[in-house]
């Protein structure tokens, strides 16, 4: 379960420790338990898999309503994203996390700050740190750029911009989609024209390999706080999620090509409970490194996300306040797990169950 914040007990330098340096996980990161609920991959006997959608496909819209209904979560592939421009961004990545700590240190997360290196900011919630570090992007990367790298950040910077430019295209397109598959079209949301450019922060996570992968966690289970994540994962899995009223853990299997996209809080809201926002963390192994780029896409400030209006009637009633992103990811940085209760106008009906109380969900 969550506990107390980690500032609260833990030398802070800890959280800067040098992972690949260790032949035995220190007890600071060793987590108990975490692998509650196995993984139905391995055994749980359950046939079905995580959809594979095809966005050329003229049935997307369906099969992306019934993925994001049943799971909260698909990959995607025909998505137009240039597979160099993945590859890129992975190489980018992998640049970043192997400069010595010293280096990285110089571009760490300021108390408070959103951009940076350091540890996941839901760290705070656990009394175990997690294997993995991570590198937040909002808005321009140059500043921590030159930092890390003084002569010749351009390249960084550039590639930065062009997979977030293909982002946003393709997480518009996202998001139209799935909306599109609850029955609204464009013309019936007022905030549509507003959404030009849409909003995002570009996350790089890493984990490296780990000498007692069955005691570490690399990332925590969460929900995202955003419309829709767009998560590239290197070929290395790791990746697990909570099927829609689950318990049993599921791999994402790295597919070549594939991004996967998860529904986020702000998407469970818009759908009046309807779609719920996945459960996901990051599992980690013994031989190899990994690396996943998450592109989390949510609303421009001055936009108030709430149930949609179609969505809403005698029957189901808005079980949602309406929010701005800025005031959900601070509604999420102090309930965590409980932040959707904490914006619920109401208790869910009979048969109408909030999919995304995860009270229950064993987090730690
Ligand atoms: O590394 C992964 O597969 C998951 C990353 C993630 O969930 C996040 O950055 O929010
Ligand atoms: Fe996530």
């Amino acid at each position: 379960m969550p506990s107390r914040k980690l500032s609260d007990s833990l030398n802070p330098h800890h959280e800067f420790l040098d992972l690949k340096s260790f032949k035995e996980l220190p007890d600071t990161h060793a987590w108990t338990s975490q692998l509650d609920g196995g993984d139905s991959d391995c055994g749980g006997g359950n046939p079905e898999t995580i959809p594979i959608i095809d966005l050329n496909n003229d049935n997307a819209t369906e099969l992306i309503g019934h993925a994001c209904k049943t799971w909260g979560v698909f990959q995607a592939i025909n998505h137009k994203i240039p597979q160099n421009l993945l590859d890129d961004i992975e190489l980018a990545g992998k640049g970043l996390f192997s400069l010595p700590m010293h280096q990285k240190l110089r571009a760490a997360r300021v108390a408070d700050g959103v951009s940076g290196y350091g540890v996941a900011r839901i760290s705070s919630f656990f009394s175990k740190l997690m294997w993995s570090e991570g590198f937040t992007i909002a808005g321009s990367p140059a500043e921590h750029a030159r930092q890390l790298w003084p002569q010749d950040y351009h390249k960084f910077c550039n590639t930065v911009d062009e997979y977030k430019k293909a982002m946003n295209k393709l997480a518009g397109r996202l998001m139209w989609l799935m909306l599109g598959s609850l029955g609204i079209s464009k013309g019936e949301v007022k905030w549509a024209g507003e959404f030009q450019g849409g909003c995002a922060a570009l996350q790089l996570n890493s984990y490296p390999a780990c000498p007692d992968p069955e005691r570490a966690m690399g990332l925590a289970a969460h929900t995202d706080s955003t419309i829709l994540t767009i998560l590239h994962q290197s070929n290395t899995s790791g990746l697990q999620v909570l099927r829609e009223g689950g318990t049993q853990w599921s791999t994402v299997p790295p597919q070549a090509g594939a991004l996967v996209i998860h529904v986020g809080d702000l998407m469970h809201i818009l759908s009046n409970g309807l779609y719920p926002s996945v459960v996901h963390r990051a599992v980690v192994n013994r031989s190899e490194e990994r690396l996943s780029v998450a592109y989390l896409y949510g609303p421009p400030s001055s936009v108030k996300i709430s149930p949609l209006p179609k969505l809403v009637d005698h029957f189901h009633p808005p079980l949602y306040r309406p929010i701005t992103w800025t005031e959900y990811l601070g509604t999420k940085a102090k309930h965590f797990d409980k932040a959707l209760t904490s914006v619920r106008l109401c208790a869910p009906r009979n048969g109408f169950v909030d999919n995304n109380d995860h009270n229950s969900v064993q987090v730690g």
